[in-house]
């Protein structure tokens, strides 16, 4: 079954030009593609290539200058009142920085129950113990649900991430770089995570990332962006055993990397175990 259907999807934005003439610079151009219930796509991409951008519209959280979002039969690009009230409950989105995601004056608890609160939704067995059995599928201690973001490392505060994302039994989670900013050992055992909740509950992925070694893991199709645009979509099989695009070579050959300004994050944060 067809889950989204991401059609004709362009952004523009207004950037200043020259003589305090604005100018428009095209992020997305034209960019369309399905995902299935149950399957993960990954979208990957140099930084600058689109990514977030893409993700944060099929999230309907930035409107696209044209194009069309169809999630689960409807145009969310249009959707008012109850149907975006669903909508905000079917997707849900994983954030790069798990810290900067999660309120720091708010419990593990609070946090983790906040988009059942936000639906209206009180579950029968109470909040203290919904957020209990959420940590627990993520593989975090439920007597810590009192503690504070801070107390945790930086793979346990994405879990919380992603124990939240959750709560609300989502169709399609939304990952953007969500693994990216933690130490690799640490990204192995998310991204285990990740898979076993989709083998348990049979939900989808859109999982954004830069690093292909990553996206081969956890993805049933690929989608490659290069300025703006999809310039490449197929099987993993397909993509990384015979890529037909110039540019998704060049991104197979390129030796792992690591990226400056997330290193340089990583080591403030000290993000560990
Ligand atoms: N609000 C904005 N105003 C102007 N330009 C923007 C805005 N948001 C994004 N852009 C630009 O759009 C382009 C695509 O950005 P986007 O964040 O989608 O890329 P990305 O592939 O996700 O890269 P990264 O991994 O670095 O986030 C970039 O050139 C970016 O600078």
């Amino acid at each position: 079954m067809t889950l989204l259907q991401v059609q004709g999807v362009v952004k523009e934005f207004s950037t200043p030009g020259a003589l305090g003439r604005k100018s428009t610079f095209t992020a997305v151009d034209d960019v369309s593609f399905d995902v299935e219930l149950g399957e993960t796509l990954a979208v990957v991409g140099e930084s600058g290539s689109g990514k977030s951008t893409t993700a944060r519209i099929a999230a309907r959280l930035l409107e696209p200058t044209r194009g069309t979002v169809i999630f689960d039969g409807v145009d969310v690009t249009r959707a008012r009142g109850k149907e975006l009230a669903r909508f905000r409950n079917d997707v849900q989105v994983v954030f790069q920085d798990p810290f900067s995601s999660l309120n720091p004056r708010y419990t593990v608890e609070r946090i983790i129950t906040a988009p059942l609160s936000y639906q209206g939704i009180k579950p029968a067995e109470g909040y203290r113990a919904a957020a209990q059995e959420l940590m627990e599928r993520v593989g975090l201690n439920p007597d810590h649900c009192q503690r504070y973001p801070a107390q945790f490392s930086g793979g346990q505060a994405q879990r919380i991430g992603i124990a939240r994302a959750l709560a609300v039994n989502p169709k399609l989670v939304i990952c953007d770089e969500a693994v990216s900013a933690l130490d690799v050992s640490i990204q192995a055992q998310v991204l285990e995570l990740l898979m076993r909740l989709q083998a348990e509950s049979g939900f989808s992925y859109i999982f954004i990332a830069h690093d292909l070694a990553v996206v081969r893991q956890i993805c049933h199709r690929v989608a490659v962006m290069n300025q703006g645009r999809i310039v490449e979509l197929g099987t993993r099989e397909q993509v990384f055993g015979d890529p037909q695009d110039d540019y998704t070579r060049t991104l197979l050959a390129a030796v792992p990397r690591i990226n400056p300004e997330w290193d340089a994050k990583r080591r403030q944060r000290k993000v560990t175990l």
